[in-house]
């Protein structure tokens, strides 16, 4: 679905993201972990279109998309949640989600279907006619999180998508991720929280220092010595 090659992305100095290889085949929930500043969001921002990378060459069913910017990404089914939330803060939530839907040129009466099925998953058919800023963080993760759903996207990465959730919320994200799983979505996640990240990964990449370190079944990457260390040392 998804095949990253010799992918580098550099600040100045800083190679933030050095010479990576990566596949992402369709049906995975592949995981990505490793120590702050290793690189994993600039990876993901230049995966997705934020950044254009410097070297490599990014595939996505069997199309170069290196350099397509994040909205034709977008278009194409590759979506994304944020570390620092993009919501529109003052409209409600139900807008938050028909908006982008209606631009997208869904039917409005399957988006309105969709969105109203997607809330109940999250448990947020309640808070529809709130404003989004009055969720709590938390509530506006899953609110981004099937905001990425309802566009469309075939293959969604998630950037820290359970960072300020309370931790009886946390079980709540890990289950609709795994129905919309079954429903066929691939999704690539970024997450410190280990015992979350190993309950749903399919896969597992490590990184440190900008390179792939490991890459495989989740209980082998996660006990390998190199793993250990970079999160040690
Ligand atoms: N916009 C930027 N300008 C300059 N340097 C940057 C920028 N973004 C990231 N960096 C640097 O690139 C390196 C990788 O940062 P990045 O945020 O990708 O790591 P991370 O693994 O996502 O960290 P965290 O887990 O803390 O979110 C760090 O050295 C960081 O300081």
């Amino acid at each position: 679905m998804l095949k990253v090659t010799n992918l580098t992305k550099r600040f100045g100095g800083t190679v933030a993201v050095n010479q990576v290889n990566l596949q992402v085949n369709k049906g995975e929930i592949v995981g990505i972990i490793g120590p702050n500043g290793s690189g994993k969001s600039t990876l993901l921002h230049t995966i997705t279109g934020v950044y254009q990378p410097d070297e490599g060459v990014i595939e996505y069913r069997n199309r170069d998309i290196t350099r397509a910017p994040l909205e034709e990404k977008a278009r194409m089914g590759i979506g994304r949640t944020f570390q620092n939330l993009r919501l529109f803060k003052r409209l409600t939530v139900w807008e938050n989600l028909m908006i982008p839907a209606i631009q997208l040129k869904k039917d409005r009466k399957v988006a309105e279907e969709e969105a109203q099925e997607l809330l109940e998953l999250v448990k947020l058919h309640n808070h529809a006619t709130e404003q989004a800023q009055n969720l709590s963080i938390g509530q506006q993760r899953l609110l981004e999180f099937i905001r990425a759903v309802m566009l469309n996207s075939e293959l969604i990465f998630l950037d820290e998508p359970t960072a300020g959730f309370h931790p009886n919320m946390i079980q709540n994200f890990l289950d609709t991720l795994q129905k919309l799983h079954a429903r066929g979505k691939t999704f690539v996640m970024i997450e410190h929280n280990i015992p979350a990240i190993m309950e749903v990964s399919t896969r597992l990449i490590a990184v440190a220092a900008g390179e792939v370190i490991a890459d495989g079944d989740p209980k082998t990457v996660h006990a390998n010595p190199q793993v250990v260390e970079a999160y040690l040392g």
